[in-house]
């Protein structure tokens, strides 16, 4: 598990590998240049002085100068490469789990809180972004700088080397413990983080604030969020602390070791005649290399921490959408006038429901032919929009097939089917734009003429006409600035400029009066002939007129006709008409 997550971490850097061959190599060249410095300390110290040779001095001090200068340069080549490859990463990786997104099924997000998803895409991968833009250079130049050193130690005095690696258990054991820690941490951060998000997104959305100001839970709101946030601020404390007392014992161990040192050139080496100038030399090289010795440490923390958020965008990268798309997609011949929809034995039950009753649908047998009017009505909760979420491939039936003009819907592409068959719902989402820019969410291209027709075909034109600015005027978030009704025309205009061949309203009219309903779907009779369209309606006057209309309960087609043979018999429809006649 661990080693296919580090494999496929490294497939992520293979693409950029020329740059980690850059940054290698100015690294490299960087911990070279910087460990010739205490050997021209040691010269200065053990012969320039000593022979009083000023000449030999300027040279060794000119030396020095030139290693600083070239080790800057090659940190700035360095620093940038590893930027461009962090960057580059961080956009794939965000853009890779968007596209995944945009292809998993609608079961996954009536599942997931919104605020989930935002934050892997938002804060995973920005979390990342030390990782992969300074971590990874960091690193390298952390682990080079310990070998220069650690080379350079042991031609100074390799038994003065093996004296300073007492170290190193002490530092393995620090990083080991910490980064346990540290890892479990940050995938808690994480998911507090999230869980404080989409308690933000859901209350303080528009029908948040609706709920909470209409119930008066806005105090036990801002009492949740409170707990919410102490939980978050409480791990960010402990991944703090986590962090500080390691540096801490570190460098309480890192500062003794010149002592070391001393004390052993002094007391074991003095008879070999170990000189000044070696001893201070390899003294700093031991600070040379406490301090890349303590970033790596630091560094593998970050790392190990990081590995969690890899595993929560991994996650979400490895998602498989339960409605995909077909291998090899077929066509369907273009045409405006109706198609043909039929389903052939449909069983569909959500996966979430595991209920007794079963919510969905089950061996629906429907035939709605070219062109046709059709209407379906029903008890609530009967299965309607279930049979609309099927023919719009937001879901697939687990029995049985839903075809278009004879092909599977599972055949056809997501934007082949969209073109053909169009749906507006009861309550449509609308983009906080303006009112032109919301409908060519259907047709880019569409000219101003096109975008009027639209309207005065759904009863919208004048009412838009009246607004200060217009076709520009802005609905407002998700379309509050409009009346229901308003937001419902609006939809239909939208999508009477895809205009597809077959038409589907669930309770898309549910908001209008019973006039302007009546007028709407006559000028869309009148203006787009032989379209198919499926009418679900609770009101009985926006299906009356259809050529079939199908009852529905408890998911199942109960009885099929038109309003004439349906009323006259003794069944589910007369009893929902004579229903809706008592009604006032
Ligand atoms: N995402 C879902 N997960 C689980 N069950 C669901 C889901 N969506 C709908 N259902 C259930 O499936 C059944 C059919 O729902 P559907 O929305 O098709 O009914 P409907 O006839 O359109 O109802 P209404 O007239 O109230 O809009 C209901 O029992 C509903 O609770």
């Amino acid at each position: 598990m661990a080693n296919l997550r580090s494999k496929r971490i490294a497939g992520l850097f293979r693409p950029h590998w020329k740059r980690l061959v850059l940054i290698g190599a100015t690294v490299a060249g960087a911990s070279a240049v910087t460990i010739t410095n205490p050997f021209l300390l040691r010269e200065i110290l053990d012969t320039a002085i000593p022979g009083q040779r000023p000449g030999l001095i300027s040279l060794l001090a000119l030396g020095m100068i030139a290693v600083a200068v070239a080790s800057a340069l090659l940190a700035v080549v360095q620093a940038t490469a590893s930027a461009v490859v962090g960057q580059r990463l961080m956009h794939s990786l965000r853009v890779a789990v968007y596209a995944n997104m945009q292809r998993l099924s609608l079961d996954f997000y009536t599942r997931t809180k919104a605020g989930e998803i935002q934050t892997r895409i938002a804060g995973d991968i920005t979390g990342l972004q030390s990782v992969l833009t300074t971590t990874a250079g960091q690193l390298i130049t952390a682990i080079s700088s310990i070998v220069a050193s650690l080379v350079a130690m042991v031609v100074l005095d390799w038994r003065l080397t093996l004296v300073s690696l007492v170290i190193v258990p002490v530092f393995v054991w620090i990083g080991r413990r910490v980064g346990r820690v540290r890892q479990n941490l940050a995938g808690v951060k994480q998911q507090r983080v999230s869980a404080m998000s989409s308690f933000v997104g859901e209350s303080l959305s528009i029908s948040g604030i609706i709920l909470g100001k209409s119930f008066g839970r806005t105090q036990d709101m801002t009492k949740q969020f409170t707990e919410l946030s102490d939980d978050l601020a409480q791990t960010e404390f402990k991944a703090a602390l986590a962090g500080r007392w390691h540096s801490a014992s570190f460098q309480m161990v890192t500062a003794s070791l010149p002592i070391l040192i001393y004390w052993s050139a002094i007391f074991t080496f003095t008879g070999d005649g170990v000189s000044v100038g070696t001893i201070v030399a390899f003294t700093a090289l031991q600070t040379q290399l406490v301090w890349p010795a303590n970033s790596l440490l630091r560094l593998i923390l970050e790392a190990r921490s990081s590995l969690a958020l890899f595993d929560r965008v991994f996650d979400y990268l490895d998602l498989v959408p339960s409605v995909a798309e077909p291998r090899s997609p077929r066509d369907l011949p273009r045409s405006r006038a109706g198609r043909r929809i039929e389903f052939r034995d449909v069983s569909f039950t959500y996966s979430s429901a595991e209920r007794t009753s079963g919510g969905g649908v089950h061996r629906v047998s429907v035939d709605i032919v070219p062109g046709s009017k059709v209407g379906f009505v029903g008890e609530t909760g009967s299965g309607k929009s279930t049979l609309a979420m099927l023919m719009t491939r937001l879901y697939d039936p687990s029995e049985g097939q839903v075809l278009l003009d004879g092909v599977d819907v599972r055949e056809l592409s997501r934007e082949t089917l969209a073109d053909a068959v169009g749906i507006v719902t009861q309550d449509p989402y609308l983009l906080h734009a303006s009112i032109a820019e919301n409908l060519r969410f259907a047709r880019p291209d569409a000219t101003q003429e096109q975008l009027e027709w639209a309207c005065q075909m759904a009863q919208i034109h004048e009412f838009i006409t009246e607004l200060p600015d217009g076709y520009d005027s802005v609905v407002g978030e998700r379309g509050y600035q409009l009346s229901g009704g308003e937001r419902q025309r609006l939809s239909i205009a939208r999508l009477l400029l895809k205009d597809p061949s077959v038409i589907i309203f669930d309770e898309a009219t549910s908001a209008l009066d019973t006039l302007t309903e009546t007028r709407l779907l006559a000028a869309l009779e009148a203006g787009l002939p032989g379209r198919t369209m499926v009418i679900i309606a609770h009101r009985l006057a926006a299906i009356r007129r259809a050529d079939v209309i199908h009852v529905m309960s408890q998911g199942q087609v109960v009885e099929s006709g038109d309003h004439g043979q349906l009323a006259g018999q003794v069944g589910e429809y007369a009893g929902l008409l004579a229903a809706s006649a008592i009604r006032p």
